[in-house]
């Protein structure tokens, strides 16, 4: 911190002129406020009146601002004074802007930091200028307690630590230590006041356009993720609405966890959901009666558990990422061409009227053309509408040409018998058309060997179509489908009858997308306007490999084709302490994947992971009390106690509920984060945090890049602490080669 700052006295005068201008206004609203109406605009404007009113109170009058921009404008030669908050602040009587919100354009220029040559963009166009400073404060109650300018300068100029080390770990200015030391509650919270720049970029994308963003563990995603809605709506509220904006997330933990930052960023109504939750609820009424989705959990065994057949997996692994891939539904997309080309008797159109015997035809080419190209894009079921009212047109042009010609006035009685005349024609005509039952179609393609391999690109082996074919009629015969079906199911019924969600949400966020499948994403881009996603996620942390994304390119290279997406990488890493991600990182090195995910974490030390072995299970429960002790001692709020799988949480919890009080055991289907200490499976913790994390059992771990994965995720959740446990005499192969200066082992 800077101590008595040059600047102290007169920033501090200033700030003391904005509490009272705010104080002022606290006052005028309150005053608003307490007007009674009846008029329903008035009652909305004092809606968000009483919105502001509070915010204002609350948190505005004690900490208006955290930031300040000096700004000399290229074309004016002018030096604009900016600061800037998490709320705008305008003086209702000169409409003088005390504050700026951080979302407005001009407050981009805090988060690029100093430059000679900046820049930002408005409506009318880019207006190019200086950075003179960049300035952050931390304010505590209307005080000023510490002054901090510039970013990188200011940190080398204290010197912590060797210059050449910022570079190889990544610098941090000395208000974001200043942030990220503060013990964690638990919950995520909105970083407006130091957001990095790589950050602003992602968070300002142009929202026209898909985002992919790949960042590290750590490196916030989900924090700018969210940070990126409430930008949104704060700038294109005419053609957005905090209401159609979705967040798909792994699991309802996570929304939870997730869930009390969105109001703190000023969007409420954001609607939340897993993909499996969202997309069940359209599916279902596809299936015939009786049948359901298998529990998404139930593999879980088979992929992560040991002895497990592994020709089984095998087969479940290639079944799974076929259903997910893009091959499938380019299958899909065959099979409609296919059920044209192929199903359909396309047949001349011949009507005889009987009054002249003429005959009336439309031939069959033309109707091919039409069907197959004209009406191409449209879905099955509303080309079938729109062949029957273009076939309707052209026999009525054709018979009225006739009528004309031979100078034939037809009559009320006459027209109603030639109407129900062609409604019969083309009634029977439209018969041979096949009709499509969006289920019975997928179970034929998915279970019938010679079909699919028709229609399935030739890339896919025979063997894989034979593995898929199979072992989904054998699935289906329980009257099961599983959670990889619900995709390819959506997607036909889109091809079919189109999706009615389509469009439905303003944008979307994917958040750990690297879970999903490529198809899964597809159908959200579905029912997403103009592709406006944000998809991000780390193909490091991809635990459910056997179904998930193995790159992104297949986003990149083949969901996202026009617009093409935008592709970002976040390489630094917030969360834990440089000690703990050098010894995640060391797991990561053991699987090869491409340097881009491996994590720098930010100049933040902490003390050393450490691994602790016992001998016997009792004593494994009495070390892991006394570690839960130890770290509330010290301060930590959130303690968590990490399990491989959720069998062993539930031995665990009951191990140890005894000697921890309020020790909360959670699972899949619990929705709320209690805080505190509790115990889990790793999958589980995805995109959680922690202040402490224990592990558990980490000689369970093999070998494999699923455990691995998995480890990685439970080793990058603490903020603070790492320990390990382990039974003596047995350690994880993924962990056995970790130098000792990266873990500290006490056998
Ligand atoms: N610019 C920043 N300033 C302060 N804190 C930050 C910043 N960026 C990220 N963080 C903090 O880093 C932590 C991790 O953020 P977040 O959970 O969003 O990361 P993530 O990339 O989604 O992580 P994971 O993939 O591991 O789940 C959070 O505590 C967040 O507040």
């Amino acid at each position: 911190m800077t101590i008595r700052h040059p600047d102290y006295e007169q920033e501090q005068k200033r700030l003391d002129e904005t509490v009272s201008a705010i104080e002022r206004e606290i006052e005028i609203l309150r005053e608003e406020v307490r007007e009674v109406t009846d008029d329903y605009v008035k009652q909305v404007v004092g809606y968000k009146k009483a919105k502001e009113l509070r915010y204002l109170e609350d948190q505005g009058k004690d900490k208006p601002y955290f930031g300040r921009v000096d700004f000399l404008k290229d074309e004016t030669y002018e030096l604009d004074i900016v600061y800037i908050g998490k709320r705008g602040i305008v003086r209702s009587d000169t409409f003088d802007a005390l504050v700026v919100d951080w979302r407005a354009p001009i407050a981009s220029l805090y988060y690029s930091g100093e430059s000679k040559d900046a820049f930002y963009r408005t409506d009318k166009g880019i207006v190019r200028g200086e950075v003179r400073l960049k300035r952050n404060f931390a304010i505590e109650k209307g005080k000023i307690t510490g002054i901090y300018d510039g970013a990188v300068k200011e940190t080398i100029r204290r010197g912590i630590g060797h210059p050449d080390e910022f570079l190889e770990e990544g610098y941090i200015d000395e208000f974001l230590a200043a942030n990220l030391n503060q013990t964690n509650d638990s919950r995520l919270k909105d970083i407006v006041a130091t957001i990095q720049s790589e950050q602003n970029d992602i968070i300002r994308a142009d929202k026209d356009r898909p985002i992919v963003v790949q960042g590290v563990a750590g490196s916030g995603k989900t924090t700018i993720a969210l940070h990126r809605l409430s930008y949104l709506i704060y700038n294109y509220q005419d053609t957005m609405m905090s209401k159609k904006f979705m967040v798909f997330a792994p699991n309802r933990l996570f929304l939870n966890y997730i869930s009390d930052v969105l109001p703190e960023l000023g969007v409420d109504d954001v609607q939340q959901a897993t993909f499996l939750d969202w997309a069940a609820k359209l599916a279902k009424p596809l299936l015939p009666k009786g049948w359901r989705i298998t529990d998404p959990q139930k593999l879980l065994r088979l992929f992560f558990e040991e002895g497990q057949d592994l020709r089984e997996r095998e087969i479940t692994q290639r079944r799974l990422r076929f259903k997910g891939s893009l091959a499938c539904k380019t299958a899909l997309d065959n099979y409609l061409r296919y059920l044209a080309e192929q199903e359909i008797p396309f047949k001349t159109l011949s009507f005889v009227y009987s009054r002249t015997q003429q005959v009336f035809s439309i031939s069959k080419e033309t109707i091919r053309e039409l069907f197959t190209t004209v009406f191409g894009h449209l879905p099955y079921r509303k080309r079938l509408e729109a062949l029957r009212k273009h076939l309707k047109q052209e026999m009525n042009k054709q018979l009225f040409a006739h009528l004309r010609e031979m100078r034939i006035d037809l009559d009320k009685q006459g027209l109603t018998r030639f109407e129900r005349m062609m409604e019969q024609i083309l009634e029977k005509y439209l018969s041979s058309f096949p009709q499509v039952d969006v289920f019975a179609a997928y179970r034929k393609l998915i279970t019938d060997e010679t079909l699919l391999r028709r229609l399935a690109p030739d890339d896919v082996e025979d063997s894989v179509i034979a593995d898929v074919c199979q072992s989904s009629e054998a699935l289906f015969a329980n009257e099961r489908i599983e959670p990889e079906d619900v995709a390819p199911l959506l997607y036909l019924r889109h091809l079919v009858d189109g999706l009615e969600q389509a469009g439905q949400f303003d944008h979307t966020v994917v958040d750990e997308a690297q879970d999903l499948s490529a198809l899964e994403i597809a159908v959200i881009a579905l029912v997403t306007k103009r592709q406006s996603l944000t998809v991000v996620g780390d193909i490091a942390q991809g635990i459910h490999g056997y179904r998930g994304l193995q790159t992104w390119d297949e986003l990149t290279g083949g969901v996202f084709v026009q617009p093409p997406a935008a592709y970002y990488t976040l390489a630094q890493s917030y969360r834990s302490t440089i000690e703990i991600m050098r010894c995640a990182n060391e797991v990561l090195r053991r699987i090869r994947l491409p340097e881009s995910v491996m994590a720098r974490p930010v100049l933040r030390h902490g003390e050393m992971p450490k691994m602790l072995s016992y001998a016997a299970p009792a004593e494994k429960w009495e070390q892991t009390a006394r570690l839960v002790r130890e770290l509330q001692e010290e301060g930590f709020q959130t303690v968590a106690i990490v399990t491989k799988t959720a069998e062993e949480s539930k031995q665990a919890h009951k191990a140890l509920r005894g000697a921890i009080s309020e020790l909360v055991l959670l699972g899949s289907k619990d929705s709320r984060y209690p805080g505190g200490v509790t115990v889990m499976p790793a999958y589980l913790t995805k995109g959680l945090q922690f202040d402490a994390v224990i592990l558990l059992d980490v000689e369970r771990y093999t070998d494999s890049e699923w455990d691995a994965k998995l480890l990685y995720v439970a080793m990058t959740r603490p903020v603070h602490r790492l320990l390990i446990l382990h039974e003596a005499g047995r350690i994880s192969p993924l962990l056995c080669d970790v130098p000792d200066e990266l873990l500290s082992v006490t056998l």
